[in-house]
């Protein structure tokens, strides 16, 4: 007998445009929260398209800023907690060092936010950790409370936890339009649903999107090579899966900065990039001809020679990523200045994965009219100028 098909459900609480990491777990609180919610994904799941694919991110407590380093405790709990409700392990703790020359202002900065008085030379640091070798001068500080997360399973476990409490995810569907009012009407490529709040986490397709809602963020997303360097003698390196992760701060040759993880993913690879890349169109981000000259693996050679001396010069494996940056690499955390039903969160500029627990949780408590749980004014839309453009 032919299933009769059910009509398609078309009005939630609300609905999150982006199934990322962002959007992922704000609708994991929303759901939490019992509120009826449609996240919606432009692409089939999962995908490498966007920003939060790939085996492993970086989660430290250390940051310069204390506006993100008083968020991390929450951010673990709330790890640990998605970890509980899922059975899985979405983190291992390795510790990571900040590397760089001694009274540099962020390291610096770093060091006192994680409360940690001691600094390590370049002989401590090659006597704690064999695979690392600093340059005559230069320090590391350890922030032992950080580690790898393991990006992919944790946006399946996000996911799984928000369908679990009633969400609805609908993956392969791209929204085209938005119509804003009291209740929202979103526009995809199978339906048009309506709600009376929207939250748009699109990555960095979001600088283009809500220019149909005439905003006009500071956005710039950008292609970031993932690279994979091979130990020269296996097992030798002093890298494996023991060694800590690090982190640049200050150096003249990598303003940007290098990070790096131990060989968890792919064993005897080890993950070093650099924290920049190239401004791209996502829509046209596989346009670049493989030609096409790689500054960032010039930078990365010349330092993996330098201080881990143990890799092999070239990388054996790359991937890609996309970053969406702001000018001052804050988040955008925020309700759209004209409709205060829509609600923003993008921007986040290359190091958002380890705090999306509270991102989410901020994003919703934004959409329901509710309090935040921290201070918002570093990661408001109106630190922009111009951002209504001729209409302001
Ligand atoms: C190489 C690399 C390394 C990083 N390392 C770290 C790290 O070590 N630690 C850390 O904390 N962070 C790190 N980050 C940053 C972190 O991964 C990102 O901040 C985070 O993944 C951003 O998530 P997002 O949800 O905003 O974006 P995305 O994951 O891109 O999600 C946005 C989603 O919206 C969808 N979408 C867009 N437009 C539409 C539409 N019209 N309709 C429907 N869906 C739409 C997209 O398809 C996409 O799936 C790194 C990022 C990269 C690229
Ligand atoms: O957020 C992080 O911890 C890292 C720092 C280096 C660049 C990538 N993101």
């Amino acid at each position: 007998m032919a299933a009769q098909s059910q009509p398609q459900k078309s009005t939630y609480d609300v609905i999150v445009i982006g199934a990322g990491i962002q959007g992922s777990f704000t609708a994991y609180h929303l759901a939490q929260r019992h509120k009826d919610t449609l996240l919606l994904e432009q692409f089939l799941l999962p995908h490498s398209r966007g920003s939060s694919h790939g085996q492993s991110r970086i989660i430290r407590s250390a940051y310069a800023q204390e506006y993100y380093s008083r968020m991390m405790p929450d951010s673990f709990r709330l790890w640990q907690q998605l970890e509980a409700e899922t059975g899985t392990t979405l983190y291992r703790q390795t510790g990571l060092v900040l590397l760089g020359p001694p009274g540099e202002p962020e390291l610096e900065a770093c060091r006192k936010n994680l409360g940690v008085d001691e600094v390590l030379d370049a002989a401590a640091l090659a006597q704690r950790f064999p695979g690392f070798r600093l340059q005559a001068g230069q320090v590391a500080v350890l922030d032992s409370t950080a580690g790898v997360l393991f990006a992919d399973r944790a946006l399946r476990a996000v996911q799984e936890v928000f369908r679990r409490h009633g969400g609805t995810l609908r993956d392969g569907e791209k929204v085209l339009r938005i119509e804003p009012g009291a209740t929202v009407t979103v526009t995809t490529t199978a339906g048009v649903y309506k709600a009376p709040r929207l939250i748009i986490t699109a990555g960095a397709w979001t600088g283009a999107f809500v220019e149909q809602l005439g905003l006009h963020l500071p956005l710039q997303p950008l292609r970031i090579d993932v690279c994979y360097w091979r130990e020269k003698q296996p097992g030798s390196a002093g890298l494996g899966s023991v060694s800590p992760c690090f982190l640049t701060l200050g150096l003249s040759q990598a303003p940007h900065g290098i990070y790096g993880l131990p060989s968890i993913e792919y064993p005897g690879l080890m993950k070093v990039c650099h924290h920049h890349g190239s401004p791209i169109d996502p829509e046209k981000r596989d346009q670049v001809p493989s030609s096409a000259p790689r500054p960032d693996i010039t930078v990365l050679s010349s330092f993996i020679s330098s201080y881990l001396p143990g890799l092999e010069t070239q990388p054996a494996v790359m991937e890609t990523c996309l970053y969406t940056n702001t000018p001052d690499e804050d988040f955008i955390l925020d309700r759209h200045p004209k409709f205060s039903n829509i609600v923003i969160g993008a921007g986040f500029s290359g190091h958002g994965f380890k705090l999306a627990p509270v991102v989410g949780k901020l994003l919703c408590q934004l959409s329901l009219g509710e309090e935040p749980s921290y201070n918002m004014a570093h990661f408001a839309i109106t630190r922009f100028p111009g951002v209504l453009g001729a209409a302001q």
